[in-house]
C-alpha cells in the first residue's frame, strides 16, 4: 500500500461525498444514535495481544504526543485495520460522557456502524484524513473533529490508524501532523526492531534529513536480506541492490546512492551473530519448508497463544518466498459481509459502499508471497466455495468481474477450532478442508511441553527481552509446574513483568506475578495451583527442611531474608 503524505484538506469534497454515500448505503440515518459496536473484553484483549509490539512502541512515543499537544483537550487513539479502538491516551476530561464511551477501547469506528469519521474513512480510503465537526455523517458525532493517519507494517500492510480527536472547535491542523509523526515513529520502530535485524540502512535526499522520522529506513538481515522498510524507503527499493550495497558500504559513513545519501549502521544492542538463533528450525519446521517449496498448503492447528502466528512468520522468513509479502488475514475479525470483497477484491462500482477505485483484495496482495488465513474456521460457507475455486484454478475473479486473474501464493491456514469436527457438522466444506490441508502441524499447548522444551522456550523468551535477565532455578521450577491456559502468550507476559520487577537482578519466586488458577485445566499431581500458592507451599516446605532457620531457607530459596520475612508475614495474615 502506498500512502499520500500530503495532508488531505477537509475540503476534499469528492472524498467526503463518497464516504457519506457509503454511510447511506450502510443504512445509517444522520439523526441516528452513535452507538459503536463494542468488543467483549476477551476479544479486545486478543486484538491487543496481536498488536502488542505496535502498542508498545506507541506507548514509547507518547512523550512526543504530550510535547506537541501540551495542554490541549484532545485524545490520541489507535484503531486496528477493522476500526476497533485498541488504545487511547490524552485528556480524560475531553468530550461528553457518551463520547468518552464511544472513544474507549473496544469500540468500533468502522464506517459501517459510525458513518463518515476520521478512523473509519481513513481505513476505507487508505489515506490520511481530517474530519471536522459537521463533516461527520452522524449528527451525534458532529461535536468532535478528528485527524487520522494510517500505520503500515514493515512489509506495507495496513495495520490501523492513529487518530487525534478533539472538541469540534478546538481542532488544529497541527493535530494531523502530530498523528502523522506518531504513525511514522511507530512504523519506524517496527522496521528497526524487526526480529533478526542486524543492519539498518537509512536513506534521505540530503544529510540534514537523514534519520528524521520521515527519512527512509530499511532493515536487513546479517546477509543483506530485506526484512522490512518504512514508507519512504519503499520508493527507493526498486533501485537498490541490497546485498551488493551491504558489501560496498562502510558502517557509519555517508555514501551517495542514486539521487540521495545512505548511511549503514548496525542495529544497536543486536546480539553477536554467533549466539544461537532462538528460532532454529525444528524437524517439523524443515518438513514444512520443504513442502512450501512445492507450494503445498499448510494447516496449523493449536490452542490460542501456542504460537501459530509466530510460526508462520518464522516459516515466511526462512522460505523461498521471504522476499514476497506475508499477508495475514484474521477471518474471524472481518465482518462477514465485507470478507469476500476484502479477500477476493472487487472492481470499481462492484457494489454499493465499495471504494470507488475498487480493491485488489488480500489474495492478489499476497502475489509471490504467503497468504496466511488465521481462524479459517470462521470463513462463511460462500467464501469457502470461492476460496476452493481459487486454489483449484490458481486464479482469482474479483467481485464484479468475469475475468479470472492468475495468482501465485502459498496458502497457510490456521485455526484453534477442530476443523475435522466442523466438517462432520457441516460447518466447513470437506473438499476445501482436504485441499488446504496438504500438511497439518499441530502446536501443542504449553502444559504438554517436555521439561527440556519448556526450559528452552523460557530461555528463548528471556533472550528476546530488551535487557538481559537471569532466572533462578526455583522460579523456573515454579513456572514449569503451572498449567499455562494462555500458553506461550501468557508465559511471555509473565516473564516480561517479572523482568521489570527484578530490576536488573535475577528473577526469583518473589518477582513472579500472581496467576489465575483455572483448576480444570491444571496438570494432575501435587504441583498444581497458581504461582503464589505454589511459592507459598515451597516456602513452608523449605523452612521446615531448614528447621525454621529463616536465613538458611532464604539462602536455599535464593531470595533475600527481607523478601522471605515479607512472604511469611503475608502467609501468617492468611
Ligand atoms: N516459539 C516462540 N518463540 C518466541 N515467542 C513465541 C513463540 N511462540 C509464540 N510466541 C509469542 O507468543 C505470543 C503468542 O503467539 P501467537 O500470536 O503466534 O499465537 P497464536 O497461536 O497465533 O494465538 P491466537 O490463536 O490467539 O491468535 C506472541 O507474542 C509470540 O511472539
Amino acid at each position: 500500500m502506498t500512502i499520500s503524505t500530503v495532508l488531505t484538506q477537509p475540503q476534499d469534497l469528492a472524498l467526503l461525498e463518497r464516504s457519506w454515500q457509503r454511510s447511506r448505503d450502510y443504512g445509517l440515518l444522520q439523526a441516528g444514535r452513535s452507538d459503536p459496536r463494542c468488543l467483549p473484553p476477551s476479544a479486545l484483549n486478543q486484538k491487543q495481544q496481536q498488536h502488542e509490539l505496535l502498542l508498545r512502541y506507541l506507548r514509547h512515543s507518547l512523550p512526543l504526543f504530550e510535547q506537541l499537544q501540551q495542554g490541549r483537550h484532545c485524545r490520541l487513539i489507535f484503531a486496528d485495520a477493522e476500526g476497533t479502538i485498541l488504545f487511547t491516551s490524552g485528556d480524560p476530561h475531553f468530550g461528553s460522557k457518551a463520547q468518552k464511551m464511544a472513544l474507549a477501547s473496544g469500540a468500533s469506528w468502522h464506517e459501517q456502524s459510525m458513518g463518515t469519521n476520521a478512523i473509519g474513512t481513513a481505513l476505507s480510503e487508505q489515506k490520511e484524513i481530517c474530519i471536522l465537526g459537521n463533516q461527520h455523517f452522524l449528527a451525534a458525532n458532529q461535536g468532535i473533529s478528528c485527524s487520522a493517519s494510517p500505520v503500515l507494517s514493515p512489509s506495507g500492510e495496513l495495520l490501523g490508524v492513529i487518530d487525534i480527536s478533539s472538541e469540534a472547535g478546538e481542532h488544529g491542523q497541527d493535530m494531523m501532523l502530530t498523528a502523522r509523526l506518531m504513525a511514522l515513529s511507530v512504523e519506524n520502530a517496527l522496521v528497526m526492531n524487526h526480529d533478526d535485524t542486524h543492519w539498518i540502512l537509512s536513506l534521505a535526499p540530503d544529510a540534514g534529513s537523514l534519520q528524521q522520522p520521515w527519512s527512509g529506513i530499511i532493515a536487513l538481515r546479517e546477509d543483506g536480506q530485506l526484512l522490512g522498510a518504512n514508507r519512504s524507503a519503499r520508493h527507493w527499493l526498486p533501485e537498490l541492490d541490497l546485498p551488493a550495497m551491504l558489501s560496498d558500504l562502510r558502517q557509519g559513513e555517508l555514501t551517495p546512492v542514486g539521487s540521495g545519501l545512505a548511511l549503514l549502521s548496525r542495529q544497536p544492542g543486536r546480539r553477536p551473530a554467533s549466539r544461537p538463533a532462538p528460532e532454529a528450525s525444528s524437524g517439523l519446521e524443515s518438513t514444512a519448508l520443504k513442502l512450501m517449496a512445492r507450494c503445498i498448503p499448510l494447516l496449523i492447528q493449536g490452542e490460542t497463544g501456542t504460537g501459530k502466528d509466530h510460526l508462520v512468520r518464522r516459516l515466511h522468513r526462512q522460505s523461498g518466498r521471504a522476499q514476497g509479502p506475508l499477508v495475514a488475514v484474521n477471518c474471524g475479525a472481518l465482518p462477514a459481509e465485507l470478507l469476500e470483497a476484502e479477500l477476493f477484491g472487487y472492481l470499481p462500482g462492484a457494489f454499493t459502499g465499495g471504494s470507488r477505485q475498487g480493491r485488489p483484495g488480500y489474495i492478489r496482495a499476497a502475489q509471490g508471497g504467503i497468504l496466511f488465513l488465521d481462524e479459517i474456521g470462521e470463513l462463511p460457507l460462500a467464501a469457502q466455495t470461492r476460496l476452493l475455486r481459487v486454489l483449484q484454478e490458481k486464479a482469482v475473479t474479483p467481485l464484479g468481474s468475469h475475468a479470472p486473474e492468475p495468482v501465485d501464493f502459498q496458502l497457510v491456514a490456521a485455526s484453534h477450532r477442530n476443523l475435522a469436527a466442523m466438517v462432520t457438522d457441516g460447518g466447513f466444506r470437506q473438499d476445501l478442508y482436504f485441499r488446504m490441508n496438504g500438511f497439518s502441524l499441530c502446536l501443542p499447548p504449553l502444559r504438554d511441553y517436555s521439561h527440556d522444551d519448556f526450559v528452552r522456550l523460557v530461555h528463548t523468551l528471556l533472550a528476546e527481552l530488551e535487557e538481559e535477565v537471569a532466572l533462578d532455578e526455583t522460579a523456573l521450577n515454579l513456572l514449569g509446574a503451572y498449567h499455562w491456559p494462555g500458553n506461550v502468550r501468557q508465559l511471555k507476559q509473565v516473564l516480561e513483568v517479572a523482568a521489570v520487577l527484578a530490576d536488573g537482578g535475577p528473577i526469583t519466586p518473589a518477582q513472579l506475578p500472581e496467576l489465575p488458577n483455572f483448576e480444570e485445566n491444571a496438570k494432575a499431581g501435587p504441583a498444581t495451583g497458581d504461582l503464589k500458592s505454589l511459592a507459598d507451599r515451597l516456602i513452608v516446605q523449605t523452612l521446615d527442611e531448614c528447621g525454621g532457620n529463616v536465613s538458611a531457607a532464604a539462602r536455599r530459596l535464593k531470595v533475600s531474608r527481607t523478601t522471605l520475612y515479607a512472604r511469611l508475614k503475608a502467609l501468617k495474615g492468611n
